[in-house]
């Protein structure tokens, strides 16, 4: 039998209770052996809760436990998570974890203390909620070299731009069901609607795909709080849905592009089917090709059921995985942000479509549709890098009132 212990006990962490709990038959089935819960350690109490006997304060018990193998962390953030998670490797103890932010910002160091120490550091989980991501691009991809990823990564913003789009809610009113419904970060909601969640979820895939760490400080990065609710009818009218996309790129000279922001997805495109609380992965790879990867970014149980999986990996892995891994370096080798190339859409508050089209086709040259809605227009620019785009978005909005601007993603 092998002994875990659980570290936060909020939604991710009790649903590895529960989970293991649930399908603890089959569980044992798989792993080989009995997966018991032996701790849960949490800083709050829980009256009537049916785990009572298992519940502990203070993490030293765990640390100090030799019959513990491994350490579920789901406490989320760096403090005190980071600590509790590297003395448990260094105790000699496996860590699966759901804390995408700690990944994202000591992921290099912390594989490389479990590699030292001859045990795992697994995060399934922190990509993509319940969705297969990290083990399929660390074992089912590793023929290939990786050339691009581009997601739908973050739930909240995308079940809320789902909900703002279907049923006209606003903005917080979309939040606040998130919330309600688990989905939104508990520490910092901003985490999700700003986009540093995304941020850091394509900072890890990037990371593991490229083999070198790449930290959230080091991307560009906006969320959905610019989105409004015409630029969702009228990308709809332009035949687009808006999605907060993560994206990284191999250049040809090696150098990585790397960035999050809403973006117009054409709706000829899978990714832009991906709705409510569903995560889509792309990723593009030199032996595959295209393959994308579909399922529900966020919840208890979608949450707990990858952590459960990294359990039952590590608990029956012979060999400790020393291929997942990535390093940190100190040369910089991400690619400008102005260099990048794509098409952009542009809203002006202007209801004269046709005086919109003649002084935008001034500054951008012949473009394809126009559309209005209410007081807006909006149309699409053929691509240009980002700097030709900024040059002319600024001449034409000293004609104009230009509202909003987002990149047309190639996908
Ligand atoms: N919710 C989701 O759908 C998903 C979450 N994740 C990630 O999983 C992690 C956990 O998320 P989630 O379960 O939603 O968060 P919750 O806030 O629901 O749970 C965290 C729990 O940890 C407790 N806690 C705080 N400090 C300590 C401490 N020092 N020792 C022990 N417990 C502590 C919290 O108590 P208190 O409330 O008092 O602070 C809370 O009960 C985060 O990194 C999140 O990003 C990943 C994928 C999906
Ligand atoms: N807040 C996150 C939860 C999972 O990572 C999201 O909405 O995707």
């Amino acid at each position: 039998m092998v002994q875990v212990a659980i570290i936060g006990y909020g939604t991710v962490g009790s649903g590895v209770a529960e989970v293991i709990e649930r399908n603890a038959e089959s569980i044992a089935k798989k792993a080989g052996q009995k997966i018991e819960v032996k701790y849960i350690c949490d800083i709050r109490d829980f009256t009537d809760d049916p785990n009572q006997d298992k519940l502990i304060k203070d993490f030293s018990i765990i640390l100090n436990d030799p019959d513990i193998s491994v350490v579920v962390e789901s406490i989320g953030g760096l403090k005190p998570a980071y600590q509790f998670v590297k003395d448990s490797l260094l105790a000699h103890k496996s860590v699966v974890t759901s804390n995408k932010e700690l990944v994202a910002t000591k992921g290099w160091e912390l594989l490389k203390i479990a590699r030292e120490q001859g045990v795992n550091f697994l995060f399934e989980a922190s990509v993509g909620g319940g969705t297969p991501i990290i083990r399929p691009m660390h074992q089912c991809l590793a023929a290939n070299q990786f050339d691009e990823i581009a997601g739908i990564l973050n739930g909240t913003t995308n079940f809320m731009l789902t909900k703002m789009a279907r049923e006209g809610l606003s903005f917080d009113e979309a939040l606040s069901l998130a919330q309600q419904l688990g989905y939104a970060e508990t520490i910092d909601p901003s985490a999700d609607v700003d986009g540093h969640d995304c941020c850091r979820k394509i900072c890890i895939l990037a990371s593991l795909a490229f083999g070198r760490h790449i930290f959230p400080d080091q991307v560009p990065t906006s969320g959905i709080r610019t989105v409004t609710t015409e630029d969702i009818a009228l990308a709809g009218q332009l035949g687009y849905a808006i999605k907060l996309i993560g994206r990284a790129k191999k250049q040809e000279d090696g150098r990585v592009f790397i960035e999050v922001c809403p973006a117009l997805v054409d709706r000829a495109s899978q990714l832009s089917t991906v709705d409510d609380v569903f995560n889509g992965i792309l990723v593009r790879s030199d032996m595959l090709g295209d393959v994308l990867f579909y399922g529900r970014g966020a919840g208890k149980l979608p949450t707990a059921s990858a952590v459960v999986a990294d359990i039952i990996d590590t608990v029956r892995s012979e060999n400790i995985h020393q291929s997942l891994y990535w390093e940190k370096v100190d040369e910089d080798f991400l690619q400008d942000a102005a260099q990048d190339v794509c098409g952009h859409y542009l809203r002006v508050a202007c209801a004269d479509t046709a005086k919109v089209l003649e002084v935008a086709e001034l500054v951008f040259g012949q473009l394809g549709r126009c559309e209005s809605c209410g007081a807006y227009t909006a149309f699409v620019t053929a691509e240009q890098s980002q700097r030709d785009f900024e040059n002319a978005r600024d001449k034409l909005a000293a004609l104009l009132p230009v509202e909003n601007c987002m990149k047309v993603m190639p996908y």
